[in-house]
């Protein structure tokens, strides 16, 4: 049986106070399966992010638990989630966040230089399809590329989650396919367990399981009998 990497119970996330509260998430129970790729979908404001920060060690939950494998993420210290993040967790944003003074090598081997096991920047270049472009700067690059650069930088300390918030929202569907599918090949390679947000709803055919998010609340689990390769996905 699948293992669950991440597991919430009743998370809630509240922002500020009295009649100014925002409820970002109101009591979230779900599972995310190691090796699965989840996409999480649901409307601009929906709870996504906060859900995926939580997931991440970024934010901290107001009530309720989530786990990472058997470590509970709601009961760590700020030095344990720092300890998670830099050991477990690979972050892809929507904006890639290249250095532009350094290559694509060099953006990458800054993260490879303080890692435990990475793996050599050429190859986390080569698995997304990027191997050709070592020594070219950000600027040279094209919006996908550099995605494709960050992707790279995120998976060479072998993560054993990547969470990636809206990693294709700044890019037109031509290249956000190449994108969608070095994480797939990533996911389908290495067998990093992914989790993707997206308003786009296309994306969802690619993910084993979709979790829907609807005013802070879950809408709907579903799981993908099959999977649509991302070069044939539609949007
Ligand atoms: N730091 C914050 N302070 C106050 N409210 C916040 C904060 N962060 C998020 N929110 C609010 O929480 C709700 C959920 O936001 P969240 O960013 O998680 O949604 P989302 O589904 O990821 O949306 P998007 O697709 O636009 O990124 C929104 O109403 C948002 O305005």
């Amino acid at each position: 049986m699948a293992e669950a990497v991440f597991r919430t119970e009743e998370l809630s996330r509240q922002y500020g106070s009295g009649a100014a509260a925002v409820h970002a998430l109101r009591g979230i129970s779900v599972e995310m399966m190691a090796g699965e790729l989840t996409v999480l979908l649901g409307p601009s404001g929906s709870g996504k992010s906060t859900f995926l920060n939580i997931l991440g060690g970024l934010d901290k939950a107001t009530s309720g638990r989530a786990w990472f494998t058997d470590h509970e993420l709601t009961a760590m210290s700020d030095r344990d989630l720092t300890r998670y993040r830099r050991d477990h967790v690979g972050f892809v944003f929507q904006f890639y966040n290249l250095v532009p003074s350094l290559t694509a090598k060099e953006n990458v081997a800054l993260v490879t230089e303080i890692a435990a096991n990475p793996m050599p920047p050429e190859e986390a270049l080569e698995r997304v399809g990027m191997g050709h472009r070592i020594d070219h700067f950000p600027a040279e690059m094209s919006g996908g590329e550099q995605q494709r650069v960050s992707v790279a930088r995120a998976i060479a300390k072998r993560p054993q989650v990547l969470l990636c918030d809206e990693p294709t929202g700044a890019l037109d569907s031509k290249t956000g396919v190449q994108v969608l599918a070095a994480l797939d090949r990533i996911n389908r390679d290495l067998g990093t367990t992914t989790v993707v947000i997206t308003h786009n709803a296309g994306i969802r055919k690619m993910a084993h399981r979709v979790i829907r998010f609807q005013d802070g609340a879950l809408s709907g689990v579903e799981e993908n009998a099959e999977r649509v390769r991302p070069e044939e996905l539609e949007w």
